[in-house]
């Protein structure tokens, strides 16, 4: 199966570790720049498995994961992953830890500095770059790593449960922040989520996995992501009937009912 441009695409892809059970079980997915696509599904469906596998961490057992065409054979800087236990050194200063894989890629010390200083200053960091990480909250630290995963401009962003450890008000606030960066960056973005109400908001489309072994049996569009970058209240957003419609037939697409249309 072809890909569009600039898009990631896993293309029948099944999956097995080692001698064990299949995980997934021929799954297709294509995500395009400017796309944001939400995976959702029960416990042990397959969500971190299908992320590893875009993120080129592991390799499928049959069918292909490729960006433009190009089998993935590996992690790479077109594809950066933001984790729930943000992965960060606490030691370092929150400017080192953005600078870090700009210097493992070779960028010279004052190009990298400068485009830290400019990813912090998106997620309204700016005033913490000298700061150790252990001195930040655990909304700062999610938004060093979304800095981090930026400053080297991926095409795609991968992230497993990246807010799953924070309290509901600062989540609402990262999704926004979140919807600002999917926005300016440009880049597909892949979220993994526990919270059938995010996937609702941030997503263009929302993916529903179903275990033994994960398949895809639910797929939808929205658009409450983009009437929010166009202006409208968020929270007005998620009270809409149509809002509170689509996260109950997710909710049923989850626990295997038939879903509810209208
Ligand atoms: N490295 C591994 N080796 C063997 N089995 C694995 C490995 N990683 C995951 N699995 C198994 O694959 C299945 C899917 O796991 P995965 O973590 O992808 O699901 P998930 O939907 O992300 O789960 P959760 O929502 O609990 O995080 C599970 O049965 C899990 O035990």
């Amino acid at each position: 199966m072809a890909s569009r441009a600039g898009s990631l695409a896993l293309s029948h892809v099944s999956l097995h570790y080692g001698a064990g059970l299949a995980v997934l079980h021929d799954v297709s997915l294509t995500l395009a720049r400017g796309e944001f696509i939400s995976v959702i599904g029960r416990s042990g469906s397959g969500k971190t498995s299908l992320l590893n596998l875009a993120g080129g961490f592991v390799a499928p057992s049959s069918g292909q994961v490729s960006v433009d065409d190009r089998p993935v054979t590996g992690p790479g800087p077109d594809r950066a992953v933001v984790f729930q236990d943000d992965a960060l050194y606490p030691w370092r200063s929150v400017r080192e830890n953005v600078a870090l894989p700009l210097k493992l890629r070779g960028m010279a010390p004052a190009a990298r500095a400068e485009r830290a200083r400019a990813w912090l200053a998106e997620v309204g960091l700016q005033d913490h770059g000298d700061k150790p990480i252990w001195q930040l909250s655990g909304g700062q630290r999610q938004r060093v790593g979304l800095a981090r995963a930026l400053a080297s401009e991926p095409e795609f962003l991968l992230m497993d449960e990246p807010l799953g450890a924070l309290d509901a008000m600062t989540r609402d606030q990262m999704h926004e922040l979140l919807l600002r960066l999917w926005q300016d960056s440009h880049a597909g973005a892949l979220l993994i989520t526990h919270s059938v109400e995010e996937a609702v908001f941030l997503s263009t489309s929302v993916i529903v996995l179903a275990p033994a072994p994960g398949h895809i049996v639910h797929r939808e569009d929205f658009d409450f992501g983009r009437r929010f970058l166009c202006g409208e209240d968020p929270r007005a957003l998620k009270s809409e009937p149509a809002f509170i419609a689509a996260r109950e037939r997710l909710l049923a697409a989850i626990h295997g009912k038939e879903p509810v249309h209208g």
